[in-house]
């Protein structure tokens, strides 16, 4: 709103009109100036009323122009209204009093003259008063009228303000409900975003669905044909089953045939040992260690026979007068190996007796001669396969043997020891303690007949390497031995020792 539509509105009348109604213009100049100090100042009461009023609700122009029209006395009318309580009919008579003190003088003995001229002016008075009663009516209606306009407006401002706080609120149900919409319509791009994924992942599913599916057919009918191959294992199994079970009923026949036959074999493999004889005796003749030498003159091994041996020996004449005679000695053992025999013949007929060691019977075998006769090289020999002696062949085939014997349930244990004799001194060879506390070792019987030593080192062995060791670690010994005792190597023994306990558990059968 502007304020050239707020004073339009009101019923105040310009000063070019108050001019058009007067008949002497000079006369009415105080009143208007008056009428529109009065006017000024109630104006910012009067504004707010006009502002809030809509164009289409104010009253027809005519009805509000018309009273106005008459006179500037319409401005004071005004007043009221707006507050001031001046009745505007009081500046009436002082303009006029001012008009009259301004008219034409009569003179002084005129006073008819004076009378008429003054009831003319009452005259005149009474017709303005009338006039300005009649606008000052007018103005009371129109007044009236803008108050009750004015209230309505009020009532409609009051209406608009509530209707404005209505509005307010739905105005920020409408902001929160655009800011759920907002979200809402967020979550609904990302759940079309996600649905969009979703589904690509979805025609995926399907491909991969598809594929399994036809994989499944494929599986399906392989697996109907493994069925049937299936139906048919099974009989043939069952049929297997049935033989198998025979078959077993006939390798327990077997086995115990077997058992019976290993019994029998052994008591027979004995009974032929004993037939040997429990004690048998073998001539070894070392060859010449010197070189070129190949020949041994003076012992003669028949080449028919490898069982007796000729020593040839030139006997001097005792009383000199004869001449020197040629004499020989024949010697006959169970077996005579030559200069030339090899480890491996000699182990042959030994290994024999390690058969019956197996078999749980007690087997000595023993080395004897001078020294230098090849004793130790027979026994225990070299390093090279072809040159390994007795003791090493002996336990590869006691262990061949016991791996072999573990089929028909025989479990065996072993457990090693070596011992050197020497001026019926024992002396532990697989002794790894402190020289200087060595202990002292007595023979002695033990209630079963058992021959033992006393603080000696049973050492338990598995293996052919562990009994290879063992053999090294008494080498060892013998030469420190020999070293600190002046090489007395020739006048002692030494005695490997290996004791085997063998155990038929499915039998109940122990050997030892
Ligand atoms: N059959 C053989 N073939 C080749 N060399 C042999 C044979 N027998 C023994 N020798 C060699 O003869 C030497 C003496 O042998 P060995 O040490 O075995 O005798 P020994 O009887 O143990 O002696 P000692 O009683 O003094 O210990 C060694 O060098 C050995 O290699």
């Amino acid at each position: 709103m502007n304020k050239e539509n707020t004073v339009s509105r009101l019923p105040v009348m310009s000063g070019k009109r108050a001019h058009a109604v007067t008949s002497d213009g000079e006369h009415q100049q105080p009143a208007q100036k008056k009428m529109r100090k009065v006017d000024i100042d109630p104006a910012p009461r009067a504004r707010p009323a006009a502002t809030v009023v809509p164009k289409r609700m104010l009253p027809p122009k005519q009805a509000v122009t018309r009273p106005l029209r008459p006179t500037g006395a319409a401005t004071v009318a005004a007043g009221p209204s707006q507050g001031l309580h001046r009745p505007p009919v009081a500046s009436v008579p002082k303009a006029g009093a001012t008009a009259i003190s301004k008219g034409p003088k009569r003179p002084g003995w005129d006073l008819k003259g004076k009378v008429s001229d003054m009831e003319v002016k009452v005259q005149t008075y009474q017709s303005r008063v009338k006039s300005v009663n009649q606008e000052n009516e007018n103005l009371k209606d129109s007044i009236s009228k803008i108050q009750k306009r004015e209230s309505q407006m009020q009532e409609e401002n009051v209406q608009l303000k509530k209707r404005l706080r209505e509005c307010e609120e739905e105005l920020s149900a409408l902001c929160s409900m655009k800011k759920d919409l907002e979200m809402v319509s967020k979550e609904r791009d990302d759940l079309q975003r996600e649905l969009s994924n979703l589904s690509e992942q979805h025609k995926v599913l399907q491909g991969l669905r598809d594929n399994l599916e036809s994989e499944l057919c494929n599986v399906q009918s392989q697996l109907s044909v493994q069925t049937s191959a299936l139906n048919r294992c099974q009989d043939s199994l069952r049929q297997s089953q049935e033989t198998v079970s025979s078959l077993q009923e006939t390798v327990a026949q077997q086995r115990d045939e077997l058992h019976h036959g290993e019994m029998e074999r052994r008591k027979l493999h004995n009974t032929i040992q004993e037939l040997k004889g429990n004690i048998r005796v073998f001539c070894r003749v070392r060859p010449l260690l010197t070189e070129g030498k190949s020949e041994i003159p003076h012992i003669q091994l028949p080449a028919h026979d490898n069982k007796s041996l000729t020593l040839a020996r030139v006997e001097e004449s005792h009383t000199g007068r004869t001449v020197d005679t040629q004499k020989s000695y024949n010697f006959s053992f169970d077996r005579v190996f030559g200069p030339s025999a090899r480890q491996q013949e000699v182990f042959e007929e030994i290994s024999l007796l390690v058969q019956s060691a197996l078999d749980g019977y007690n087997v000595c075998c023993f080395a004897y001669g001078q020294t230098g006769s090849g004793k130790t090289y027979t026994m225990e020999g070299g390093d090279l396969e072809d040159m390994r002696g007795v003791i090493p062949r002996a336990v590869q085939q006691i262990f061949k043997s016991a791996q072999a014997l573990k089929e028909q349930g025989w479990q065996y244990t072993f457990t090693a020891s070596f011992v050197e004799i020497y001026n019926e001194t024992l002396r532990d060879l697989l002794y790894t303690g402190k020289s200087n506390k060595r202990p002292e070792h007595e023979i002695r019987k033990v209630s079963n007949n058992e021959i033992t030593v006393t603080n000696l080192t049973y050492q338990k062995v598995s293996t052919e390497d562990e009994v290879c060791n063992l053999i090294l670690l008494a080498n060892q010994n013998r030469s420190t031995a020999r070293t600190n005792m002046n090489d007395h190597s020739s006048r002692s023994h030494s005695v490997f020792q290996l004791d085997i306990d063998g155990e038929n558990r499915d039998r109940d059968i122990k050997c030892k």
